[in-house]
């Protein structure tokens, strides 16, 4: 049993309960029947209780004297680090002052010229060495001044085996038998000898003994292996601006009291880093470095994004001197999320990963050419048509093309390309073919027919820029091309001059400058108008893959004789008539969008590999198709897989095929393949875990358990029409924010709803009351009272979820559950759900035949 004593702090509003060291408080004297207490027990207890308080009051003074050497130690580090930073900052303004008193300009000659050039450059490496400087100094700078806010947040005593149990609790540094006394912070802090480690950085190797060891025999993992011996002590501390507001002994992993507090705060509009609380089963994941794929499969809140980021802090401190920031990417559901976790590597002392949606993937490959419908324009439509037998065909063609069938067909189809197939655009100039795409086709597959695509496509670039030289010549005569010669501009014949003179033209010996002059005149004038085929050339747009992908759309003989299992897929006739209507108009349905380039970026040779990444994380994994996560896999070979996903947030048609996280275990040997799971649902209160996973089925809620923080019952309510709703959104965001709640997501299903929402609600607000419409383009998610459809919701949270009518009308389909159970589990504190008319059944779907526990509650206001 622990004594606990119970306050709030004034710094934080944390209730926090402070617990004694271990064995203070064990008397073991609370066994005894009141009655049998005699006088010589209490005096006992008492003098155990002074000894105790004695005790206490002896950790906090060697911790807080602690404290001051370590805060002196920061103090003076600064100092130096801020001396050296002025100085820097002088060098960089100086010689961006004075860049070109140094620099003597010459142009005279070449010789000069080039003289001048390596004297500019000179200046600009030194500028840019100082400028290095400035940013390592400036960096350590900040750290300093928050290690000085917040220096550590615990300390283990630890005994080394071989060296012994032996010796005294303290500070210092180990010595051989002696108790060492690891404090562990953000980052580490090492004395001016070199030696005195007076902070060791969470991710060390034996910082894992706090994530994952209680006092006892503990043993850790060191680059040089393992490394066992006896924990002693395990201590956790809070400390706000350089003072020690609170210390706790504990004997858990890592204690509740602790964490209680963490999750009862407020949240904020970005994600806060974890390190001080991360739990043993999120430890297991961010340091693992055994296998090429981790999948995560974790219920909603159980925090695997937070694990995730904290791996990649982990990964660059491990790897500092072979892993670059530039070298991992995260995958982000959307632009909001992305903004929303964009200040947890920064606040751990990491530069950030790179981020991108697939969405951006897919714009920046295709975005130019074509128009391609975005997920959530695919969602929203699927919502709009839901029930019609259009929407049922779209959805079911949705569902096929992301599926490994189509992935596995589309490989197929790519090697009978290999002999023929490949579809060409020709080479045009004002209505007459300079190449046409049968001479094209005979190349590809006659000459170069050996090679493979990616060499096949450069080795038919060079030769048609031979044809378009040859064709440039051909024209040296042609009446448009003189008339276009004598409309040619100023600079044009300038630099035409400019040329002649570097190729030996305009001296004493030559008699035909006039008549080189006009011919190489022609020749660029002939070069600008065949400019865009240049360019085309370049960027291979010569081959044409949206008819060669839309080809399999067009023969069932095709079809057929690539799919694995020689069967068209049902609706094929469907999937014909909609490409006709979408690809033949150049529009790419999202469905279309990864397999059209999948076949472009194979036929290019996969030019846009990005070999370099080494580590490659995907959130939301489970609204990946497995056709996409296979086609991530082929477009970064070489990179490690954090995967991390919940199949019971499988909101998007796409990614009911794959049935959990098939799409991504295959990808990888299985021994190479770790997969992990996250059952505690660490954001909501207890009340609201309960309630959303009666959302779910039952075998898909099992096993979900919520971390014990109470809080109060969500409701369900039910209003007339959309004006009642809107009132009473209304009213309880005022009220919400009145109570210190700083943000409050009003969920509606989708955009469309979001905006009458907006406008209803903004109408019954007072003016000054923050209310934003949130966006699929919202690249941040503000404080106050944010509007946004439910698939924006993704990954981020609120400290209150206020959802927008959930009713029958709008999710009433088996299809709409896992969406509801989103956008409940975005909720923190309080979770309100509002309705027009009936409510959805998926509340009442229990299928033990109990009723909702909110629904007890429900308010009618009719
Ligand atoms: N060990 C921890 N200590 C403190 N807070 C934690 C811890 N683990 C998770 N949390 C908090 O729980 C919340 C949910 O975490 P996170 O967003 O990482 O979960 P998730 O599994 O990615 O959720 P979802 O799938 O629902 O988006 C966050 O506020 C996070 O800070």
């Amino acid at each position: 049993m622990r004594a606990a004593r119970s306050f709030r702090t004034a710094a934080s509003g944390w209730r926090l309960r402070a617990v004694a060291p271990i064995g203070i408080f064990r008397t073991g004297a609370c066994t005894l029947p009141g009655s049998m207490i005699k006088q010589r027990d209490i005096d006992v207890r008492k003098q155990e209780g002074r000894e105790a308080v004695d005790k206490e009051e002896a950790i906090r003074a060697e911790e807080k004297a602690r404290l001051v050497e370590v805060l002196g130690v920061i103090d003076r580090r600064l100092r130096k680090e801020l001396s050296v930073l002025g100085n820097r900052r002088g060098d960089v303004v100086g010689i961006r002052q004075e860049f070109f008193d140094d620099v003597s300009f010459n142009f005279s000659d070449a010789t000069e010229l080039g003289e001048t050039w390596s004297s500019i450059v000179q200046q600009a490496e030194l500028l840019a060495e100082r400028e290095r400087s400035h940013r390592v100094a400036s960096t350590s700078v900040e750290r300093l001044a928050w290690q000085h806010d917040n220096p550590y947040f615990a300390r283990i005593d630890f005994v080394e085996e071989s060296e012994g149990a032996e010796g005294a609790s303290g500070g210092g540094t180990a010595a051989a038998g002696k108790v060492e006394s690891i404090y562990i912070g953000r980052s580490s802090l090492i004395g001016e000898d070199g030696e005195t480690f007076y902070i060791y950085d969470w991710r060390a190797p034996v910082s894992s003994l706090f994530y994952d060891g209680e006092p006892g025999p503990v043993s850790y993992e060191t680059p040089g292996g393992m490394a066992s011996g006896t924990m002693t002590l395990k201590r956790q501390f809070v400390i706000r601006g350089g003072v020690l507001k609170h210390v706790f002994d504990t004997d858990e992993t890592i204690g509740d009291d602790i964490l209680q507090a963490v999750l009862s705060e407020r949240s904020d509009t970005s994600m806060k880093s974890i390190v001080a609380t991360i739990q043993k089963e999120q430890n297991r994941i961010i340091r693992d470095e055994k296998h090429k794929l981790l999948v995560v499969q974790g219920a909603a809140g159980s925090g695997k994004t937070s694990a995730a980021l904290q791996r990649v802090a982990y990964l660059l401190y491990r790897y500092r001197e072979t892993l670059t920031p530039e070298q991992v990417i995260l995958f982000s559901p959307n632009p909001v999320f992305k903004g929303y976790v964009s200040r947890v590597l920064p606040d751990l002392g990491e530069a950030n990963m790179r981020q991108m949606t697939f969405r951006e993937l897919i714009e920046a490959r295709l975005g130019r050419r074509w128009e391609v419908e975005d997920l959530f324009a695919q969602t929203e439509e699927l919502a709009a048509t839901s029930g019609t037998a259009e929407g049922e065909s779209r959805e079911a063609a949705a569902r096929y093309k992301g599926s490994e069938h189509f992935f596995a067909t589309a490989g197929n189809y790519l090697e009978r390309l290999k002999k023929s197939g490949v579809r060409f655009r020709p080479l045009r100039f004002r209505g007459e073919t300079i190449v046409s795409a049968e001479e094209m086709a005979a190349r590809y597959y006659g000459e170069l027919g050996h090679e493979d695509f990616g060499e096949r496509l450069i080795k038919l670039r060079r030769w048609l820029n031979g044809r378009l030289n040859g064709w440039i010549e051909s024209q040296i005569g042609e009446a448009w091309l003189e008339e276009a010669a004598e409309l040619a501009s100023e600079e044009d014949i300038q630099r035409t001059y400019v040329q002649l003179r570097r190729e030996g033209g305009f001296h004493d010996e030559a008699f035909d400058d006039e008549d080189r002059m006009t011919e190489l005149l022609l020749r660029r004038v002939a070069e600008n108008s065949i400019g865009p085929l240049r360019k085309a050339v370049k960027g291979f747009r010569f081959m044409d893959p949206m008819a060669t992908y839309r080809e399999l759309f067009r023969s069932r003989t095709l079809f057929t004789a690539c799919a694995p299992d020689g069967k068209l897929p049902p609706r094929y006739e469907w999937m014909v008539l909609r490409a006709d209507e979408t690809l033949g108009r150049k529009i790419i349905d999202h469905e279309d969008a990864t397999p059209l380039l999948f076949i472009m970026e194979a036929l290019e040779g996969f030019r846009k590999v990005e070999g370099d990444v080494k580590h490659l994380f995907v959130d939301e994994a489970q609204d990946y198709s497995p056709f996409q996560a296979a086609f991530l896999r082929r477009r970064f070979p070489h990179a490690r897989l954090t995967v991390l996903g919940d199949f019971n947030q499988a909101i998007y048609a796409q990614a009911e095929e794959s049935g959990g996280f098939g799409g991504w275990t295959r990808l990888v040997a299985e021994e190479d393949t770790a997969v992990w799971r996250l059952t505690t649902s660490y954001r909501s209160t207890r009340p609201i875990v309960e309630f959303s996973k009666r959302i779910l089925r039952p075998e898909d809620a099992e096993g979900i358990s919520a971390f014990n923080r109470d809080g109060e019952e969500p409701s369900v309510r039910s209003c007339r029409d959309n004006r009642e709703l809107a009132e009473q959104v209304a009213a309880k965001a005022e009220e919400l924010l009145a109570a210190g709640y700083a943000t409050i997501g009003v969920i509606a299903k989708t955009a469309a709803e979001c905006g009458d929402a907006s406008a209803l609600i903004k109408e019954r607000l007072p003016d000054k009351t923050p209310v934003t419409l949130v966006t699929g383009g919202s690249a941040k998610l503000p404080p106050g009272v944010s509007i946004l459809p439910s698939y924006l919701s993704k990954g981020i949270e609120f400290d209150a979820v206020l959802v927008w009518d959930a009713s029958a009308a709008r999710y009433g389909r088996e299809q709409d559950r896992k969406l509801l159970y989103t956008v409940c589990t975005r909720a923190l504190h309080v979770l309100n759900v509002y309705c027009v008319g009936e409510r959805s059944p998926l509340f009442g779907s229990d299928q033990n035949g109990s009723d909702q526990k909110g629904l007890d509650r429900e308010v009618e206001t009719r």
